[in-house]
């Protein structure tokens, strides 16, 4: 898919591009990706109202408390969305001051749509002014990894990237992600290899990242021509620890310097209290501090 893209327009230098400036965040704040996720529950346990009153305090409060320490904030749209408009509005208060403080703000939409959708979907994340506009947003490419061209296209631009995701850390990912197409490999191998096609050649490291669970099965992909970020949800409170993720994508040849370990709840649960935020945040990135990258 890559191979038929126009070519770049030339208009962001290397330093520019969403894989340089990611490599220069992890190497300033390490690879932790904090999760902004106002579960209902989470907003019960912060003493919160479940309205959009209680969303705000919540995301900003979490956002405030750790963006100025993690390489990549996630905000999960899906809450957001569940207050309509006043929601979004809240979302894009929270890009802002990620972005403000430094992080790259990663939205997690897993948006995909066939070409002409995308393309929407695109002007709505991807672009320059907009008022969602993030650093990257993931995607999903089961409509065909090459219905997501117009996002490919954008990102690269624009100079932000796309996660998209491969292996997902949810146990039901794996009868579909695993299966075996006609041509051999699986859907999930099929995925990080069109992903590896579009950074052939990028350095220090591709726009287009994968999204692969830390909770999945080591030996299921070959991560080693990928030249791009993965995100790697499901560390903390789905279970995963710095041993799975050694597991996982570690060893000699293994891609755990391009890993960035996602944990949302495991975090959120120490706050409202600002300084259990951070305490939370450090000891996880403490915990990342132990694997060889
Ligand atoms: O495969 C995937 C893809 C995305 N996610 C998202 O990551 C966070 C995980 O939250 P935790 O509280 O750390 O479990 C959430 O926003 C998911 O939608 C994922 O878990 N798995």
């Amino acid at each position: 898919m890559c191979h038929s893209l126009p070519p770049l327009r030339g208009v962001r230098g290397v330093t520019g591009r969403f894989g340089a400036r990611l490599a220069a965040a992890v190497a300033e704040r390490g690879p932790l990706c904090a999760g902004v996720d106002p579960h209902p529950g989470l907003l019960r346990a912060w003493d919160l109202p479940a309205d959009v009153s209680g969303l705000e305090r919540f995301a900003l409060t979490a956002t405030e408390a750790v963006a100025g320490d993690v390489a990549v904030l996630k905000p999960q749209s899906a809450f957001f969305e569940a207050f309509g408009s006043a929601g979004i509005a809240v979302l894009e208060r929270v890009i802002a001051a990620g972005r403000a403080a430094g992080a790259l703000v990663l939205l997690d939409v897993k948006r995909g749509d066939i070409g002409s959708t995308m393309a929407a979907y695109a002007a709505a994340y991807l672009t320059d002014g907009a008022p969602l506009a993030a650093d990257a947003v993931t995607v999903s490419p089961y409509l065909g990894f090459g219905s997501l061209e117009p996002a490919l296209t954008a990102a690269r631009d624009s100079g932000r990237g796309l996660f998209v995701l491969a292996r997902t850390s949810n146990p039901d990912g794996a009868e579909l992600q695993n299966a075996v197409p006609p041509r051999g490999g699986t859907v999930a191998q099929s995925i990080v290899d069109e992903a590896a096609a579009c950074n052939a050649g990028a350095r220090p490291s591709g726009d287009v990242g994968v999204v692969v669970g830390a909770t999945n099965r080591p030996g299921e992909l070959d991560l080693g021509s990928l030249n791009g970020p993965i995100l790697a949800p499901g560390f903390g409170a789905q279970g995963a620890g710095p041993a799975e993720l050694a597991r996982l994508f570690g060893g000699p040849d293994g891609p755990l310097r391009h890993v960035l370990p996602a944990s949302s709840r495991e975090i959120l649960r120490h706050g409202p209290d600002a300084a259990a935020l951070r305490a939370a945040v450090r000891k996880a990135q403490d915990a990342l501090a132990s694997l060889p990258r």
